[in-house]
Order: C-alpha cells, then structure tokens, then sequence
C-alpha cells in the first residue's frame, strides 16, 4: 500500500492530471509532461469509460520517459489493467445499484490483478449529477447522485468506509459544466476520515481552490489541462500555496 500510505501520511494536498489515451496526441502530451517539471503533479491518472485504441500501455511509457510521477489506472473495466502502471483506482460505483459495477467486474479482474503487481486502491466511486449524461452513467446504467442532495452523498460515503473501502471519489464527470458543489464535498469530509478525490469540471484555479477548501484531499483535472496549457501552472501554484497556508496557520 505504498502511494495510498505515504500520501495519507503525509496529509497533504494533492493534484493528479487525468489522460485519456483515446485522446492523447503526441506533440501536445511531450509539452504536457516537461511542463510538469516546473509545475509539479503528484499523480496521472490514466483511463477513461470507454477506450478504443488501447494505448494505455505506450501511454504509461511516455510519461516514464519524461517524469517520476506515479501512475494510477483509472479503469473502465477490466480489459483497462496495464501492469505496467503503479497502481489502479479499484472502483466500486456505490452511487449506482448495478451489481456488475460494485462487485461483478471485479469477481472478473481479481485474478488479473492479483497477477499485476499494481497497487491496489479501493475506491467507493461517486458519480454526482451535473445536468447532462456523462459516459460512466450511460456504460453503467445507473443515475447519477442528485447533485444538490449532499446528506445522500455523506450517507453513500459513510456506507462505502464501513464496508472498507480506502478512497472516495465524488465525480462529476469528465467535461462536467459545473464541478460538485462545495456543500456536498464539506457533507462527505464531514462524514468519512478517509481522503476525498474531487473531479470533473475542475476548470479554473478557484474551483480548485474551492473543491480543497471544502475538504478534496486530490483533485482531478482532465479537459480543464487538455484545453487550456495555462491551467496546470495555475493548479499546481493554487495546491502548493494551499499546503503552505496550512504549514503556516
Ligand atoms: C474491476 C475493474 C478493473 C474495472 C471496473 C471498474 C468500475 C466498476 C468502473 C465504474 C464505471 C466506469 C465506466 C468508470 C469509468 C471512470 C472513468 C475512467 C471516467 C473518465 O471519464 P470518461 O467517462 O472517459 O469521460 P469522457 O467520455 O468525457 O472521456
Ligand atoms: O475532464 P474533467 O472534467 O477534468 O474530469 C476529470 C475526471 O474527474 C473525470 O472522471
Ligand atoms: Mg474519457
């Protein structure tokens, strides 16, 4: 349990780039990554609902080429393992009632993961509404939680700690018109001790500021960095001032 080990031990904030290997592109990606150099991530995240090219692995060995970051899968389902990886977010879909995406596909993965190698994080995966489908809602079939219904996310999380799940993921998807609220992010912290990842729609350095005040202990970006090269500059700086305001206080 390395990377979840050390970073909970170290109480600090944190900042992970999601790549989607469907959408990676060459000159755009090297840039990307020697930028990281100046403005650094703790973490890639590298996966996506649904991926077509199956590049994961050409995709996991660039970033080692270029950067020491730890990579973490975030997977769709199992054909989405790569060994070659530090770790998986092992996702259990608790804001949905499919079987296969609580336990189903990963009675499948288990022994492919056992054979990884990779680290393996439990994550109780929380996909909050956000106006408009995302991919994992339509792939999975289920609904999304009621954006503006905080106590159900606080009492999903608390359920998913109980049943020893390591992680919480408040996810309002991939390209979401606005992030989770900052209600329902206070709601969890409030209701579980273990650390918070906070995505989708994270597209300014003050949403981000916003999502850490709340209580995020990670926050994950994805269109926001694809789309605008300043953003990563202005996240890393909004998490590194948060961690030494906390120092000082
Ligand atoms: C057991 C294993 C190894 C896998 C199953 C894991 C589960 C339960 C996944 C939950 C459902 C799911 C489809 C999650 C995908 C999460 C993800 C990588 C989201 C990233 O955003 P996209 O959904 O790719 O958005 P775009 O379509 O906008 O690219
Ligand atoms: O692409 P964005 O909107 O940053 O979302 C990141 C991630 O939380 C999606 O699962
Ligand atoms: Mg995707």
């Amino acid at each position: 349990m390395t990377i979840l080990r050390d970073y909970k031990l170290s109480g600090r904030k944190a900042f992970a780039v999601l790549l989607d290997p469907d959408k990676v592109e060459q000159d755009a990606f090297s840039t990307l990554l020697n930028r990281t150099a100046d403005y650094p991530v703790d973490f890639f995240l590298v996966g996506g609902s649904l991926v077509t090219d199956y590049s994961h692995k050409e995709v996991i060995a660039t970033i080692r080429r270029h950067a020491n970051t730890p990579v973490i899968l975030f997977p769709g389902n199992p054909l989405h393992i790569e060994p070659s990886a530090d770790a998986i977010l092992l996702l259990s879909l608790i804001s949905g009632r499919n079987p296969d995406f609580l336990i189903g596909q990963h009675v499948i993965a288990a022994p492919l993961l056992k054979k990884s190698g990779l680290e393996i994080l439990p994550t109780g995966y929380m996909v909050v509404d956000s106006g408009t489908q995302t991919t994992v809602s339509y792939i999975s079939g289920t609904m999304p939680l009621p954006y503006d219904k905080p106590d159900v996310a606080a009492c999903t999380a608390l359920a998913g700690e109980m049943l020893g799940l390591q992680l919480m993921y408040l996810d309002a998807g991939s390209g979401a018109r606005k992030p989770v609220s900052t209600a329902m992010i206070a709601a969890v912290r409030k209701a579980v001790n273990v650390p918070i990842i906070v995505g989708g729609g994270i597209t300014s350095g003050e949403k981000a500021y916003e999502a850490l005040k709340a209580g995020a202990d990670l926050i994950v970006v994805g269109n926001g960095v694809e789309q605008d090269p300043d953003l990563l500059p202005q996240l890393a700086t909004v998490v590194r001032e948060f961690n030494q305001s906390v120092v000082q206080a």
